[in-house]
């Protein structure tokens, strides 16, 4: 038994199986009920190895249902089954002879990527105690904490545009800040030449009244810079950096050039798989960690950012943000669509390019008519199709290369299409 690992966890339990919540919800079967009674009350027992079995049990069972229908359907009540059965089957194996720390995370981000949160987030706190370095148990060198994915993984696991698969445009020989001492091995795509009548404007540091009369309240793009050199991420970030702190916890990746592409899929994968088979080597399908709530999973990357002090020019609470990663090679696209919120998107690493329309030219824009997709373009802004979208030409846009040390702020609804042109990290901001 890892006895000192094991104490700690059973210190965050609730103290007696009376306490122990024994609901699971409606919808849950009799027997799945039954089994959740007795993983509850192994643990209060001298040999909780019980639990890990029924753990699983719990997860497999769970797992058909919350994969048998559209994610946004998938009930409360399953979701909190397969959390509980996460929890039985990391306490289990404390139990065991065979500990496996990095299995043991792994279960835990599939119970916060997948499940609902339970007992006051104990699974978050069980990240901190396996993550600690200074734990007897723990192995170098993951660390904490999640939170499910969101809206443009959740519509994407249910539809699947048609389109073929583009590459980007080809190669540069241009020498770039890379964050990583390897080999550039992904092919760059070409850097594109903007034109001053189109360019996003860049203004430094301007103070709240200053962006709040010339930008927010007239809904206007603009570039900021200045305003986030201080963050440690912009010292910190590399992909040797995410390695160390993030290697073995698990995360969503979008596989596929763009979501809007028929072969276009999801995976979850550790972000050390992620980063040597989709950053450092030179797949055959691009990879991006897109849209991911990775500061509510890792605490210790969210130290490394702050919250630009604009937002709070929003009627919303600084908990209410949603901030989000965007994680991945060159290359990696987001097709032309709009968010239902401001956003301010942060560039730390790598450059991307970026081109905006505003809200007025929506039916220019040709959204897709499902209920889905309605908040993405159909026209592949590279190569539009003339014919079947003949207004596009005339729609008005803005543009720019978003660099490290920049913020671009979106205004909400505004169309974006968003093409990385280095290795990138970027970290959005959604306020309202
Ligand atoms: O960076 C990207 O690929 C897309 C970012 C985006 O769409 C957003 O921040 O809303
Ligand atoms: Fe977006």
């Amino acid at each position: 038994m890892q006895s000192s690992l094991w104490s700690q966890i059973r210190s965050i339990l609730p103290p007696r199986l009376e306490e122990f919540p024994q609901e699971l919800g409606p919808e849950v079967d009799g027997a799945i009920a039954l089994c959740m009674k007795e993983a509850a009350a192994g643990i209060y027992t001298p040999d909780p190895g019980r639990c890990g079995q029924l753990g699983e049990l719990m997860m497999d069972y769970s797992w058909e249902k919350l994969n048998g229908c559209n994610w946004r359907d998938v009930s409360r009540d399953w979701r909190t089954v397969y959390s509980y059965g996460c929890l039985f089957k990391v306490v289990g194996s404390c139990a065991g002879l065979a500990f496996n720390k990095e299995e043991a995370l792994r279960v835990c981000d599939m119970s916060l990527l997948l499940g609902a949160e339970i007992i006051n987030n104990v699974i978050g706190r069980i990240i901190q105690i396996l993550s600690d370095p200074l734990s007897k148990d723990s192995v170098e060198p993951p660390e904490c904490a999640t939170v499910p994915t969101h809206e443009r993984q959740k519509r994407q696991r249910d539809t699947q545009g048609n389109e073929s698969e583009s590459e980007p445009n080809g190669e540069i020989p241009e020498v770039v800040h890379l964050p990583v001492s390897l080999p550039y091995k992904i092919p760059r795509p070409l850097t594109p030449v903007l034109h001053v009548e189109t360019t996003i404007p860049t203004v430094r540091c301007p103070s709240l009244e200053h962006f709040r009369h010339n930008y927010l309240i007239p809904q206007k793009a603009v570039i900021l810079e200045g305003v986030i050199d201080h963050w440690p991420c912009m010292k910190k970030w590399s992909v040797e950096y995410i390695q160390k702190v993030a290697g073995c916890r698990t995360v969503p990746v979008e596989l596929g050039s763009r979501y809007t592409d028929a072969e276009w899929s999801q995976s979850l994968m550790t972000v050390n798989e992620f980063i040597n088979n989709y950053i450092l080597d030179q797949p055959a399908r691009r990879g991006y960690l897109a849209q991911h709530q990775l500061f509510e999973q890792i605490r210790e990357l969210k130290e490394d950012i702050g919250i630009p002090d604009y937002c709070c020019l929003g009627e919303g609470d600084e908990d209410d943000i949603t901030i989000n990663a965007w994680f991945g090679p060159a290359g990696t696209v987001s097709p032309l669509h709009q968010d239902p919120q401001q956003n301010f998107l942060a560039q730390i690493v790598g450059r991307k390019y970026l081109r905006l329309y505003s809200v007025r030219e929506t039916e220019r824009l040709y959204p897709f008519d499902s209920s889905l997709l309605h908040n993405t373009s159909q026209v592949d802004i590279e190569n539009p199709d003339t014919d079947r979208f003949p207004d596009f030409a005339q729609a008005v846009y803005q543009e720019c290369i978003l660099r490290p040390g920049q913020i671009l702020f979106i205004p909400v609804k505004w169309w974006h299409y968003v093409k990385a042109l280095d290795i990138s990290f970027s970290v959005s901001f959604w306020w309202s």
